[in-house]
C-alpha cells in the first residue's frame, strides 16, 4: 500500500487526469471551492461546536479562515488564508468547516476513509457518496488516511504529521488512536465492507423453525417435510454457511456434489430478499450450463411458489409483485430484456450471455447500455457463482473458447464496478460454491479470486 493514497484520494473526483498525478495545491483549493459553490443552500446549523480556532456562526465576508501548512503524502500545501465573498459563502464555509467537527460524522467519514485504503477494497467509492463532507473537508480527511496508512505499514505518525492533523482537527487525531488493537479493526473494517444487514424474510409472519442455524418460515419446513428434507445436511448446517450468509458474509461453500450446496445458497438468499423502491435485480446467480440454470431455477421457482403461498400468491418481499417473476432463468440474449421488462428479482443465468449482451451492446445502443447497468446494479445485492471451477481462468487451458474465459469475473468486476461507482459502495455479497471434491484446492482458489478475499471453509 502506498503512502500516497490520500492525494490519490484527493485527486479522484478533483483531479480530471485521474488518481494518481500528486494533488497540485491549486487541486486542494479547488476542492475547497467546489464544496462551497456546489452545495448550494446552506447545510443545516450544526450541532456540536466547530472545530477550534473558528467562531460559531458565519464567517463575515472578508473575514479570513487559516488552514494548514499540510503535507499529505508528499504534497505539501503551505498555510493560507480562505476569505468569503459573501455572507452565504461564509456561512456554508463555516458549516463545511464546523462538519469537520462533528464526532459522528467523523467516525463515519474515518470508517469509510479506512474502508477505502483496506488492500482489495473498494477504493474511492466513499469520495463520491460522501462528495459533499469530503469535499469540505478533503485536507483533514487527507491526513487521515495519511496518518491510517502509517499505521498499517507498522510505524507511528511521525511527530510533525500529528501535530498538522491535530492542529488541523483534533478529533481525527482521536478517532484514529481509538481504536488500539489492529486485528479487531481489521475484523471491524472488513465486516463493514463486506457485511449489510437485512431483516430477513420481510413479509412472512409465520412462525420460524431452525434450518441449519437459518430461521426459516412454518410453511416452508412442511414442505421439505413432504419432499423428504427433514434436516439439513452436512453441509447446510455448518455454521460457516447459512448464518453467515444471511449476515450478509462472503462464504464459499465446498461439498461433494448433491451434498445440499444448493438449498444452501438459495435458502438465506431467498430470507434476504427485500421489498424494493426501484427497478432492478436483487440477485446474480452464475452457473456453468444452461441446463444446470434450468435445474437451480426449478429449485427457486419451487420455494418462492412454497414461501407465497401457493399459486395465488405474491411475493412476501413485495406484495406487489406476482411470484412467477420473481425468479428469471436466462438462457437467451433476448430472455434478458423480457427479465428487464418485469423487472425480475433473482436471475440466473451463464455468465457468457450476459456477457454477450454487455458488448453487443457496447457498440449497438448505448442507451440500452445504460438501462441494463441500471437492472443489473441498482437493487443488487448478492452474486452466486456455482460450480465455480467451470467457470474461472484457472479451467482456461481446458475452456472451449474466449467467452467461456473468466466471463463470470469479468461480469461479476462490471456489475461491482457499477454498484460502487453509483450506489454508494454498496457492499455486494459474494457467494462460491464448489462440488469437485478432487480438486478443493481449485474450488478454493477458484472460489478467492472471485470473492477477492481469502475465505476458506471446511466442509
Ligand atoms: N437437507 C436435505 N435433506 C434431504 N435432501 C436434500 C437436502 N438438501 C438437499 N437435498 C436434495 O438433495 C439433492 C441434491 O441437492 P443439491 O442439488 O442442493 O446438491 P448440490 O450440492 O448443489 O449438488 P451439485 O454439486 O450437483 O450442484 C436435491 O434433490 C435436493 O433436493
Amino acid at each position: 500500500m502506498e503512502l500516497d493514497l490520500g492525494v490519490s484520494l484527493l485527486s479522484e473526483d478533483s483531479n480530471p487526469a485521474g488518481s494518481g498525478r500528486p494533488v497540485a495545491e491549486a487541486d486542494i483549493e479547488r476542492l475547497l471551492e467546489d464544496s462551497v459553490e456546489a452545495e448550494g443552500a446552506p447545510s443545516a446549523a450544526p450541532t456540536a461546536p466547530a472545530s477550534p480556532g473558528l467562531v460559531p456562526g458565519a464567517l463575515a465576508p472578508n473575514r479570513s479562515l487559516e488552514v494548514g501548512p499540510l503535507d499529505v503524502g508528499g504534497c505539501s500545501a503551505p498555510a493560507r488564508s480562505l476569505t468569503p465573498t459573501s455572507p452565504a459563502q461564509g456561512a456554508q464555509r463555516q458549516d463545511s468547516w464546523a462538519l469537520i467537527g462533528l464526532s459522528g460524522r467523523l467516525e463515519d467519514l474515518c470508517r469509510d476513509l479506512r474502508r477505502s485504503v483496506e488492500p482489495g477494497g473498494p477504493a474511492f467509492g466513499p469520495c463520491r457518496w460522501q462528495r459533499r463532507t469530503f469535499a469540505a473537508s478533503s485536507l483533514a480527511a487527507a491526513s487521515v488516511v495519511t496518518l491510517w496508512v502509517v499505521r498499517r505499514r507498522g510505524r507511528s505518525a511521525t511527530a510533525p504529521q500529528r501535530s498538522r492533523v491535530s492542529a488541523l482537527a483534533p478529533e481525527l487525531v482521536k478517532v484514529n488512536e481509538g481504536v488500539e488493537d489492529e486485528d479487531q479493526e481489521d475484523q471491524e473494517v472488513a465486516n463493514a465492507r463486506n457485511t449489510r444487514k437485512f431483516e430477513l424474510w420481510p413479509g412472512i409472519s409465520d412462525t420460524m423453525v431452525d434450518f441449519g442455524g437459518l430461521p426459516i418460515p412454518q410453511r416452508l419446513a412442511d414442505a421439505f417435510t413432504e419432499r423428504g428434507i427433514v434436516e439439513p445436511s452436512p453441509i447446510q448446517e455448518t455454521p460457516q454457511v447459512m448464518p453467515k450468509l444471511a449476515r450478509g458474509e462472503h462464504v464459499i461453500i465446498h461439498a461433494p456434489t448433491g451434498g445440499g450446496k444448493t438449498l444452501g445458497y438459495l435458502l438465506p438468499l431467498l430470507a434476504r430478499l427485500q421489498p424494493t423502491m426501484h427497478v432492478g435485480l436483487q440477485a446474480l446467480l452464475f452457473v456453468p450450463t444452461a441446463e444446470l440454470a434450468l435445474q437451480v431455477g426449478r429449485e427457486l421457482k419451487w420455494l418462492i411458489y412454497v414461501l407465497a403461498g401457493g399459486a395465488e400468491g405474491m411475493c412476501w418481499f413485495n406484495p406487489q409483485v406476482p411470484q412467477e417473476i420473481a425468479c428469471q432463468v436466462l438462457l437467451s440474449r433476448s430472455n434478458l430484456w423480457d427479465a428487464v421488462r418485469q423487472d425480475a428479482s433473482i436471475m440466473v443465468t451463464t455468465p457468457g450471455l450476459i456477457r454477450s449482451e454487455l458488448q453487443m451492446l457496447k457498440w449497438e445502443a448505448r442507451r440500452f447500455s445504460e438501462t441494463l447497468k441500471l437492472f443489473l446494479a441498482s437493487n443488487l445485492h448478492t452474486i452466486i457463482t456455482d460450480e465455480v471451477d467451470a467457470l474461472t481462468p484457472l479451467q482456461s487451458t481446458v475452456a472451449k473458447g474466449p467467452e467461456k474465459v473468466g466471463a463470470a469475473e469479468r461480469v461479476s468486476a462490471f456489475v461491482l464496478d457499477e454498484v460502487r461507482s453509483r450506489y454508494r459502495n454498496r457492499p455486494v455479497q459474494l457467494v462460491v460454491s464448489s462440488a469437485t471434491a478432487n480438486s478443493r484446492k481449485v474450488g478454493i482458489s477458484a472460489g478467492e479470486q472471485l470473492v477477492g478475499d481469502r475465505i476458506a471453509m471446511k466442509g
